[in-house]
């Protein structure tokens, strides 16, 4: 493809993303590349570069399109960051993108020009994308509504993070214990053109600098590895999950942790991965399959299930990774930003409580734990919910991460305490958090 016909990619595809309202980006960029087969990898790459690129930078273009009284259409969002991501100047954005040749995007109109011209006029040298008048949440790409959850949960480190969450994401993958080792799976990447390096705080991880299909490879067809963020790694790290116990992964939805719980359990014992919905515990079948787990079961839990009486502490692990925002996750999923609002966060919060509440009776009297997991970074799902939690229920108490670390004998990540707390600038994961609820009697 040539340049301009990338760029004209670029611009169906947001148009698409746009339109599909609430579904999510790379979903909708898989639809898009599917029906269009003759898209090269190559091609695909600089198109999705450009689309993602957009998507990181969506607030501060926006901001710049409003300024000068113009629509984010998705071919004036291109061609804003054309002018202020690259420095290109109007002429050349519409030579370069919208000449309106054979593949090429239709050339600009009168107003679309007129709103170029007026961006280019008004932005300055260096640093173009901001600028004085900008509000502080724009410019640090984050929406009105979780700016006071992000100021609360990174204080002075706001900015820092709030930047590392603009970056791309590096692939993070687990290596399955249950099929080789993390040096074993290393070597079969090498050996297929893709170099890794070890994670630094979980003992399972590889990271993928650059990125590569790894999906094609034997060793990921083979079940040698999973993609999972480091992150989520430390987070089952954190379960204490050992051979013989009996754990619930209470919200296992396509099973990405339940892999990692059997890996750590070396396939003895029993899990149950548990969720609401048919359609995620089935896309679990197949990857446990893969990863060649043989020790978990499956249970969809219904309305007026009988299934939590008839197990009430019984379970040694529960963990919960309990739908939330997601905003931890936001390098990763950039477009989450626009998709996501305060309605969520206000329908979420009594639902974490109420899966919390009925988990929680499946732990095992006298020591069995609960853990509460999210990728969101907001206090409200994490924290707050957790002393919440421990509130209505006097007979679990927070166990000091230190002790955790110590039985999963890793290091600990730099954190501020009694959570898990990770965070793109700091850790280079997702931003994750975990408690660890004890229970006494
Ligand atoms: C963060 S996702 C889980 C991701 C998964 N553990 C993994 O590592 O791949 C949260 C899951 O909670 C499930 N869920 C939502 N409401 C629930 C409920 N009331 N009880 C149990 N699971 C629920 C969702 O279907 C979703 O799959």
């Amino acid at each position: 493809m040539t340049p301009a016909a990338r760029l004209a990619a670029a611009i169906d595809l947001l148009g698409a993303i746009e339109q599909a309202g609430r579904k999510p980006a790379d979903a909708v960029a898989n639809d898009f590349f599917r029906a269009r087969r003759y898209i090269g990898g190559g091609d695909r790459r600089a198109v999705s570069d450009r689309v993602w690129g957009v998507l990181r930078r969506r607030l501060r273009l926006g901001w710049w399109l409003e300024l000068v009284g113009a629509q984010p259409t998705p071919r004036l969002l291109v061609a804003a960051d054309l002018l202020l991501a690259e420095g290109l100047d109007p002429a050349a954005v519409a030579r370069q993108a919208f000449s309106g040749g054979q593949y090429a995007a239709a050339a600009l109109d009168l107003s679309e020009e007129r709103a170029l011209r007026a961006i280019a006029a008004r932005r300055r040298s260096g640093g173009a994308l901001e600028h004085p008048g900008m509000p502080e949440a724009v410019r640090l790409e984050l929406p009105d509504w979780a700016l006071p959850g992000f100021r609360a949960r990174f204080g002075p480190r706001l900015a820092a993070e709030a930047a590392a969450m603009q970056e791309p994401a590096p692939l993070d993958l687990r290596a399955n214990l249950l099929k080789t080792t993390r040096e074993g799976a290393a070597a079969l990447l090498a050996a297929e053109g893709i170099e890794t390096e070890p994670t630094p705080f979980s003992p399972w991880g590889l990271r993928v600098p650059e990125r590569r299909p790894v999906t094609s490879t034997r060793a990921f067809q083979e079940g040698l590895v999973e993609v999972q963020d480091e992150g989520s790694q430390l987070v089952v790290l954190l379960t204490g999950a050992e051979p013989g116990m009996r754990v619930a992964d209470y919200c296992a939805g396509a099973g990405g942790k339940t892999l990692a719980l059997a890996a750590a359990m070396g396939n003895r014992g029993r899990i149950t991965a548990c969720d609401v919905s048919t359609p995620r515990l089935e896309g679990a079948v197949r990857r446990l399959r893969r990863a060649g787990v043989d020790n978990a079961e499956r249970h969809l839990l219904e309305p007026g299930d009988r299934w939590a009486k008839r197990r009430a502490g019984t379970f040694d692990r529960v963990l919960v990774d309990a739908p939330c925002t997601g905003t931890g996750t936001w390098r990763r999923n950039p477009d989450a930003r626009t998709r996501t609002g305060p309605e969520d966060l206000r329908e979420l919060l009594p639902k974490q409580a109420a899966i919390l509440d009925a988990a929680a009776g499946l732990v095992r009297p006298g020591g069995g734990r609960l853990v509460y997991a999210t990728c969101s970074v907001l206090p409200e799902e994490d924290e707050e919910q957790v002393r919440a939690f421990l509130g209505r229920h006097p007979d679990f108490g927070l166990l000091p991460l230190s002790a955790a670390w110590a039985e999963a004998g890793t290091v600990p990540p730099p954190g501020d305490g009694e959570f898990l707390l990770t965070s793109p600038a700091r850790h280079g994961t997702d931003g994750f958090f975990a408690a660890i609820l004890q229970r006494g009697r």
